[in-house]
Parts: structure tokens; sequence; C-alpha cells
């Protein structure tokens, strides 16, 4: 892989790293919930699926798992990638990640959790998905408060808005024009290794109000590491590339806010040893992006 940055300059300075301690971090149930069908409008796009969890049966072995990830003590810096877009590298500590994969899989295994959404043709994405706060699908966008099985998004946790305001206010320090926001929805993708994968696209379905004055998307990587395309047009030859490791949180907003950005692969056995030993998380790779409507 060729990594090309030359549209965009790069700083990488070390950083205070923040999440806060003292969240409790709890295992969801792996239990199988009913499907309960109210009268309700649906959102096309989010057809129902096999229930999904992010825990697999302690089924990885240390040595599927590459040494030089089994590190926890990595330190933490950012790289500036464009103009609002800054990349904070192993900004989150292991048991914030551990925690967030907790909540995800709280939420994300039963009723309303994570599913396959399809496109308008119907293709699926080569994701699972689930959302908190608000649904958006590929099809309805945000316009379906409910998705086909009955289930509306559950309450964005205290502890994922809390974390975004905070890690803007921390890039907001190297760079100044971020604009703040209060994120009201989190979705939560996850891919696979190797068959996961996100086309390219920009995140416009939010307000008018908050694409205007450039509310940031906060977004967050958790487990394998993933090859991020970014750029100012679809045309694939001028795109940037990045790798999002577990623990890296970009954040894209201001002038950036409308990049064209995409998850090209995720590389197998590159999430960190410890992260699987304390959360169990299955082969692929965890993704948060918070944003205010
Ligand atoms: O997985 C990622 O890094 C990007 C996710 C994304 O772009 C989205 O959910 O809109
Ligand atoms: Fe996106």
């Amino acid at each position: 892989m060729t990594m090309n940055h030359s549209t965009f300059y790069r700083l990488i300075k070390p950083i205070e790293s923040s999440f806060g301690g003292g969240r409790d971090a709890f295992y969801g149930p792996l239990t199988r919930r009913l499907k309960q069908y109210h009268n309700t409008p649906c959102a096309k796009g989010s057809v129902e699926s096999q229930p999904f969890s992010l825990i697999c049966c302690p089924c990885f072995s240390s040595n599927s798992v590459c040494e030089k990830t089994s590190k926890s003590n990595l330190s933490t810096s950012y790289e500036i990638l464009g103009s609002g877009v800054i990349l904070l590298k192993n900004y989150l500590s292991l048991k914030d990640q551990v925690d967030i994969v907790n909540i995800c899989e709280k939420r994300g295994v039963g009723h309303g959790g994570f599913y396959e959404p399809s496109h308008q043709n119907g293709a699926k994405l080569r994701l699972q998905m689930m959302c908190f706060g608000r649904n958006w699908d590929p099809v309805t966008k945000y316009k379906e408060r409910y998705r086909s099985d009955g289930s509306k998004a559950p309450p964005l946790p205290y502890e994922l808005s809390s974390l975004a305001k905070t890690t803007i206010q921390n890039a907001q320090v190297h760079l100044k024009e971020l604009p703040s926001m209060c994120p009201d929805i989190c979705i939560v993708n996850f891919y696979s290794p190797v068959y996961g994968r996100l086309g390219l696209h920009q995140d416009r379905d939010e307000s008018s109000d908050s694409l205007r004055r450039g509310l940031p998307v906060v977004s967050i990587s958790i487990g394998d590491t993933a090859e991020f395309l970014y750029g100012y047009t679809r045309n694939r030859n001028k795109l940037d590339n990045v790798l999002l490791q577990s623990g890296d949180v970009l954040i894209f907003g201001g002038k950036s806010r409308r990049i064209f950005h995409g998850v090209n692969q995720v590389f197998p056995n590159t999430a960190p040893l410890p992260l699987l030993q304390q959360t169990a998380l299955r082969p692929g790779r965890l993704n948060l992006t918070l944003r205010q409507f």
C-alpha cells in the first residue's frame, strides 16, 4: 500500500489523552431477544437480519495476533491532515476501548441493535450497523424513526457524547478552526476483516445548519486496522489514505465536513492483543461516528 499525503500537510505532536476513568465496564448479555413487530412506518434500508454480537467466544489465539500490536503503551500524537481534519493517534486508552466495545455490545446484540443495511437496489453494505440517538439508514437516511422490526435507536450513551465533546476540545488546541458540537447521533459500524469495507461517500444527511456550520464528525476506531481513504473529490487518483488503528480518533469538520471518505480494507490480525483479551471482540473493526443532527 502506498501512502500519499501530497495534498495535505501533516504535523506530528504529542497530545494528552482523555476519556476520564471511572466509567463502569459491563458485558452485554448474549441473549437472543424475540423480535417485536409494531405497526409503525419502517425504514426500507433496514431489513432485519440475524442478531449479531461483537463478542466471539474466546476463540482468538494469541499467536494469531501480530506481535507488534500486542503492546498497549504506545504514545499519543496528532496529525493534521487538512483544514478541519485531525487524526489523534492512540488517543483512547485500553480501558476506554474496552468500555466502548461493551457499550456497543450491550445495545447492539438485540432488538434495535446490529443489522446488515442494504442500498436501494437491495445490495447489502459490507458491514454491520446500528445507531444511537437517531436511526440512519442508506435508503431513508434520517427520515424514519423506526426500523423494520419496529425498533427505535437507543439513546446516545452519555459516555460517548461526553467523549466526543472532550475530544473536540482537545483537538481545538491544535486546530483552532474546528467548531464545537453537541453530538446527538452515533452510527456504529462493524467491519469483518478482508470482506468489510465502506464505499466512498460524504456524510451529508445531517441538518443543513449542522453542515453549513461544519460541525465535526468524530470517528473512533477500535479493533483491526483499516485503510481509510479521504479527499475533496470522488476521483480515486486524487484521494489520500491513512491507516486507522485501534484507539485512533479522526475528526473532520469546518471546511472539510463534507470530504469524500470510505474504508478501503480492514487488515486481519491487527487488533491489540490486550483488547481482545479483555473484550473477546470478534475479528474485525468497530467504528463509531458521532455527529450533531
Ligand atoms: O469506518 C469508518 O472509518 C468510517 C465510517 C463512516 O464513514 C460512516 O459511518 O459514515
Ligand atoms: Fe462517513
